[in-house]
């Protein structure tokens, strides 16, 4: 499909601003502001920025969990809303969202077998023994061993907790892929497995990815382009070899100056 993974026009979102039952006027946030990015197929985007720029409001637009004050979203061609009308089968089969706190993602109630096993039932491609042979063959793309299935959330260290929820999210079987912040609740040493389990899954599975990061070093290691975000606008984007060479903004300036860096393979 020739067609961006993801393309938004004039994205906004404004908190606030509306009376109070009590007739008080709640101050308005204006959190994304006229965004338009696209999301090219296989390709890693970063959208970087400070705490409160706007970045997770922007993700969680693009994956349904908030809705834009106004703006458009297109998802491999097709309009986000109608897609999302359709159900969550159609919409989970395009896109699916990583969280920043890989435990808290995951229900604690539930084995790491039912965690994996209900996305396989939506997709009601797999029969019983057909979806028991599918969650080994995606632990093993996460490289967990086969018995986590039995385990529960709570078992697990941070790292082991986010491949499971990347597991999770490769078993929806969509190819676009929204992360955020998916390695910034981890040791910085867990963090590097966890960002080259990520560049092998790309690379095997076709996915797009966008992540959401305010880490520089995670941006340089991982992404393809990075599009800067400032108050709720994208101020700077560029492939991501040119922007941390020569950044053109003063904001991306100061944000590189005040980052460390780690190098690309
Ligand atoms: N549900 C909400 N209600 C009101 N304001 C919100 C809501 N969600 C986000 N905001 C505000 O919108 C702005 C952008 O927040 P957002 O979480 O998108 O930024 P961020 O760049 O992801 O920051 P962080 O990395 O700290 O999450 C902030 O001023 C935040 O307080």
């Amino acid at each position: 499909m020739s067609e961006a993974a993801i393309r938004t026009q004039g994205l906004s979102k404004t908190f606030g601003g509306r009376r109070t039952l009590l007739g008080r006027t709640r101050h308005e946030i204006r959190a994304v502001k006229d965004v338009s990015l696209e999301l090219r197929r296989g390709e890693t985007l970063a959208v970087v920025g400070e705490s409160g720029s706007g970045k997770s409001t922007l993700a969680r637009m693009l994956v349904g969990l908030e809705e834009p004050t106004s703006g458009r979203i297109r998802i491999g061609g097709r309009d986000a809303m109608e897609m999302r009308r359709e159900g969550p089968r159609a919409f989970g089969r395009m896109i699916q969202y990583v969280f920043q706190d890989p435990v808290a993602s995951l229900n604690p109630r539930k084995s790491i077998g039912q965690i994996l096993d209900a996305p396989l039932q939506i997709l009601c491609r797999y029969d019983h023994s057909g979806r028991r042979e599918r969650i080994q063959e995606l632990l093993d793309a996460v490289q967990m061993p086969g018995d986590t299935l039995s385990r529960y959330p709570h078992e697990f260290s941070g790292g082991q907790a986010q491949r499971i929820a990347i597991a999770r999210a490769l078993a929806a079987e969509a190819e676009i892929m929204v992360l955020d912040e998916p390695v910034s609740a981890l040791d910085v040493s867990v963090q590097a497995q966890v960002l080259l389990l990520l560049r092998d899954l790309k690379r095997r599975f076709a996915l797009s990815y966008l992540v959401i990061s305010h880490d520089l070093a995670v941006v340089e290691a991982i992404s393809d382009r990075v599009a800067v975000m400032h108050f709720g606008d994208i101020v700077e984007e560029a492939p991501a070899g040119r922007l941390f060479a020569d950044p053109q903004h003063d904001y991306t300036r100061k944000l590189l100056a005040s980052a460390p860096r780690i190098r690309k393979e």
